[in-house]
């Protein structure tokens, strides 16, 4: 059984050769990556999540989706912002089972996200949920508790509400009498079938980002200045947001966003680069806006490779376009910025660690025995 470096805190990443080779930590671009894990019980719809997020798979083709029987790790790497890898585990995991080192996965855990299906009973995911999250508690209390009530596509809106309530509580009412009542779930209502499901991922993946609250207050700054309504910054792959300003968002808007991307992608593929297969087909001069029928425009820009804003102006405040751009180009800059303090923690911290790395092999007299 596979242990971290003595060396190293808990819930820090090492760098050793044990760990490299074992994957668990990004060595080369010294760059930590939080990792998600789904979890939940067989069939309750974890790989469709994740095929469906990422992969593009289509909701219809999960129906054909085998059963997942050992753990699944995949890195999501694709722009600055959004860097993480899940880990999608088989249904029932067995934590008495000594193969299965839940410490050392729990350790290294920014979010775990625990799928309950709403279709079917829910009693025996509630007391694997209970017993998942005190377990992963004790290990890493600085996880983020997520729970996504799934395939809720099936319920009326009432019964919706009325399922989210009885789990909450009954979850709570767990965990209460466990005397862990400090614990904090958060619940989702969710569904491969709709955008639900990319909107509590990206509820999930925001809390793993760092600088959020400064990407808020950059946004924050930006409609102030430019008369917008609305402004999310999207990661274009996986079409989750990584940052809104602080006014509300509602579904709608957050479906129209989607869509727009979808939009300029597809308009892109088929009339736009030529080598489209080459990648994705979205560069510096990937924008686009939309008139809808309500006096509002929607605006949409290139960020960074894989960042696009998505705006929501109103027609008259549009005309004044030149002003909007200019206030987009000071916002450019000042994500870069924020990007490269990023890249400079980041060395540092994979500095610190090849000295402390040193530092130990140099004490046990070789690599021979890193633990
Ligand atoms: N109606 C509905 N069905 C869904 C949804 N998400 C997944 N499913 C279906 O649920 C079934 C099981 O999905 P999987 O993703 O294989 O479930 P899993 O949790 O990964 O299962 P294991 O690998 O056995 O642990 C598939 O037939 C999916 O099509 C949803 O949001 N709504």
């Amino acid at each position: 059984i596979f242990q971290c470096c003595p060396l190293y805190p808990p819930d820090s990443w090492c760098f050793c050769p044990c760990c490299v080779v074992l994957g668990f930590s990004d060595s080369l671009s010294g760059e930590v990556k939080p990792r998600i894990l789904l979890m939940g019980l067989r069939r309750s719809g974890k790989s469709s999540i994740q095929k469906v997020v990422f992969h593009k798979m289509s909701p219809n083709e999960t129906l054909f989706l085998e059963s997942t029987n050992k753990i699944c790790r995949e890195d999501v790497s694709s722009s600055s912002f959004v860097s993480f890898q899940i880990w999608d585990f088989p249904g029932q995991i067995d934590f008495f089972d000594p193969t299965f080192d839940y410490e050392m996965i729990f350790r290294g855990t920014g979010a775990l996200i625990f799928v309950i299906d709403s279709q079917d009973d829910y009693v025996e995911a509630l007391s694997r949920l209970h017993l998942t999250v005190t377990r992963a508690y004790k290990v890493n209390p600085d996880i983020n508790f997520e729970v996504f009530i799934h395939k809720v596509d099936g319920l009326s809106d009432d019964h919706k509400i009325e399922k989210q309530r009885d789990i909450q509580k009954r979850a709570s009412d767990d965990l209460a009498d466990a005397g862990l009542e400090r614990i904090h779930l958060s619940f989702y209502l969710t569904s491969i079938y709709d955008h639900s499901i990319f909107e509590a991922f990206s509820k999930v993946v925001q809390k793993l980002i760092p600088q959020l609250p400064t990407l808020e207050n950059l946004l924050n700054i930006f409609i102030s200045n430019s008369g917008i309504e609305k402004a999310f910054l999207f990661d274009v792959v996986s079409k989750i947001y990584i940052a809104t300003d602080s006014s509300p968002v509602d579904m709608q808007t957050y479906e129209l966003c989607c869509d727009m991307i979808d939009v300029v992608i597809d308009i892109s593929c088929i009339y736009g680069l030529a080598d489209c297969e080459a990648g994705l087909p979205y560069d510096k001069e990937s924008m686009a806006i939309i008139h809808l029928n309500n006096t509002t425009v929607m605006y949409l820009k290139e960020v960074t490779k894989f960042l696009a804003m998505v705006c929501f102006v109103r027609r008259d405040s549009f005309e004044r376009k030149g002003l909007i751009d200019y206030n987009f180009h000071c916002f450019k800059k000042a994500i870069q910025e924020v990007f490269d303090v990023r890249v400079k923690v980041q060395q540092n911290r994979k500095l610190l660690s090849n000295r402390r790395w040193s530092k130990l092999t140099l004490t046990n007299g070789g690599l021979n025995n890193p633990h």
